[in-house]
């Protein structure tokens, strides 16, 4: 007769490498969850490292670390069973292992066997493949142990069912991206239904580099019904009670994490806001120009951090308007953060005295407005050492794909919010953003985007429309179409090949660029990896 079961679902934002530090709060999480009725407790894929830990699983003393860990956590799991994700060395090989902990002893381990090799992940790099099921038989009830990847196949939850599983535990690290919280839950349902089986979605959650992990961790139910789910962007820990082969919540549900504007921006946020704080910064600080894209950054740090921590500089020159000047000072003043004004002209003016004989007899051309970008830099990363805080860069994604930024210049700094969002999405982020309260000036909103670094000059002038512009990009970064397919689309030819060919010959600007949060299915981090030299022509 199987006993009824209380059962925690552990969503926590661990720090990758810190095995130490992990397996302490994997033990009082679980002590907690004790105190609070629950006789089992489940953690995320590699909880004990961190995800992704990359290649400090190649470093020598891992195993040892990991051993004494799961040293900790086999002591603390005499009173409550302890499932959780940790690497696992045998015969030379390295393993991506789910264990379960109960009265100080490993009652079963399951290796990893859909090792994800696509996108951001490179798990064949550390990984050898597992090939058994996992299915414990605790206190009259069988539970199977599953993987993150292993969820998205259909043959380990089929391996699970044949064994006798009736409820599977599936501990996961699955970064957001746009889309994705209802691809995870239909997938669920439908193992569900198709095998009569309850399910576990135990998800990480915050920033890890270009990462941000959602966590909205859930429960469904044999019938393929949602039954708990847990918030998004937030550490929780749900309970749910498993009798007679139905689960039941008994912690409250958070709202369904919906694939909306909200959801993109709290990503943002919680990416800057993780990178900041793992890293030990007191703060940011980002040059406010009066754009939107600043504009923009400035409010997610703000978000992220709180306004004491955020420090915005307006750097004027020549061709900075009195607009520009007035919406940043207003926009720093409704936000409460930190503000002040160093003007670049007497820098500006003393690069070009000492260049101006070796530019004698030559044009003006992107030498001279480099030279603007490159002096604000210069600022930025002074008053970064200075104070220890960090600079944030806002370049965004349609700017990053044409090479539209200047190195060493407005791309000096050390975290980028908006790397992986389109000029077009930082407008309806923007406009998602002061609808929730007003923090960016109307006029920063409806003014034609320019960089000011030439008299009157307009982004537009130099590339299509925004909206032209970000089609022709989706077409050609995220769905990997070809010149010729994109002008089959409707899309201009000259407007095509002048585009494709600015992204091709701009690698080795993003290769220089710094790393930044990462919410579409191709971003330009570890999603797209094109040789900086190389001769493939654009076209077919
Ligand atoms: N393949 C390669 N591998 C390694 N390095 C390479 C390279 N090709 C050029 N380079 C180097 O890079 C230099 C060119 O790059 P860089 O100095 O950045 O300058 P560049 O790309 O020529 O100019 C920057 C562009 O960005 C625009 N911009 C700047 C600032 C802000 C904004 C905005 O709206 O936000 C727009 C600006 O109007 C201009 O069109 C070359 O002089 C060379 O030193
Ligand atoms: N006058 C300025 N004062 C302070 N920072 C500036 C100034 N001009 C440019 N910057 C910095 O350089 C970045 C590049 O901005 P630029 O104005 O060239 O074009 P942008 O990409 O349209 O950005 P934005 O929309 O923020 O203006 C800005 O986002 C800002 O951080
Ligand atoms: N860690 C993993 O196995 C992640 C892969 C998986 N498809 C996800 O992102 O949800």
């Amino acid at each position: 007769m199987s006993q009824s079961l209380v059962m925690a679902l552990a969503q926590q934002n661990f720090l990758v490498g810190d095995i130490a530090g992990n397996a302490q709060r994997i033990v009082e999480l679980s002590r907690q969850a004790q105190q609070q009725g629950a006789d089992l407790i489940v953690f995320s894929e590699l909880a004990l490292t961190g995800y992704p830990p990359e290649d400090l699983l190649l470093r020598p003393s891992l195993q040892t670390r990991v051993e004494q860990g799961l040293q900790q956590i086999a002591a603390a799991s005499q009173d409550i069973a302890i499932v959780l994700g940790f690497p696992w060395r045998e015969n030379g090989q390295l393993f991506n292992c789910a264990g379960f902990w109960h009265g100080g002893e490993c009652l079963g381990r399951y290796a990893k066997q859909c090792l994800p090799s696509y996108q951001v992940f490179d798990e064949h790099r550390y990984f050898s493949v597992g090939d058994q099921p996992c299915v414990i038989d605790w206190r009259g009830h069988k539970l199977a142990l599953t993987v993150c990847e292993d969820i998205w196949h259909k043959q380990p939850v089929a391996q699970a069912a044949a064994a006798g599983a009736d409820l599977v535990l599936n501990i996961n690290a699955s970064p957001f991206h746009q889309g994705k919280h209802s691809e995870r839950v239909n997938l669920l349902a439908s193992h569900a239904r198709r095998h009569n089986l309850s399910l576990l979605y135990v998800n990480q959650v915050g920033g890890q580099d270009e990462l941000v992990f959602d966590g909205a961790s859930f429960a469904i139910s044999a019938t393929g019904e949602p039954v708990l789910q847990l918030p998004a962007y937030a550490e929780a820990l749900g309970l749910v009670r498993w009798q007679q082969g139905q689960l039941s919540a008994l912690t409250a549900s958070a709202e369904a994490h919906t694939d909306t504007l909200g959801s993109l921006y709290q990503a943002l946020v919680c990416g800057v806001r993780d990178y900041v704080e793992k890293n030990r910064f007191p703060g940011v600080l980002l040059g406010l120009s009066g754009g939107i894209d600043s504009a923009l950054t400035l409010a997610i740090a703000v978000d992220a951090l709180g306004a004491e921590r955020v420090k915005a500089v307006m750097m004027p020159f020549a061709y900075t308007s009195d607009i520009s000047k007035a919406d940043a000072a207003e926009q720093a003043s409704i936000m409460g953060v930190e503000y002040s004004s160093i003007s670049i002209e007497p820098m500006y003016n003393a690069f070009m005295q000492q260049l101006a004989g070796e530019f004698a007899g030559l044009p003006v051309d992107t030498t001279e407005q480099n030279l603007q970008a490159r002096c604000r830099g210069v600022l930025l990363m002074a008053l970064s050492n200075k104070s220890g805080a960090m600079v944030l860069t806002t370049s965004n994604k349609s700017e990053s794909a044409v090479g539209y930024s200047t190195l060493y210049g407005d791309m000096a700094g050390g975290y980028c919010a908006l790397k992986d969002v389109y000029k077009t999405q930082v407008f309806a982020l923007a406009a998602y953003r002061n609808g929730l309260s007003p923090v960016i000036p109307q006029r920063v909103m409806e003014r034609p985007p320019s960089a000011e670094l030439a008299p009157d000059q307009k982004d537009e002038d130099n590339l299509p429309p925004y909206t032209v512009l970000d089609a022709i990009l989706a077409r050609y970064i995220e769905q990997d179409l070809s010149a010729d397919a994109i002008i089959a689309d409707g899309f201009a030819a000259e407007d095509v090949l002048r585009v494709i060919r600015l992204v091709d010959i701009n690698e080795y600007k993003r290769r220089q660029a710094p790393i930044g949060v990462r919410v579409s299915q191709r971003g330009f981090g570890r999603d797209r990896r094109y040789p900086v030299v190389n001769g493939w022509k654009a076209g077919i």
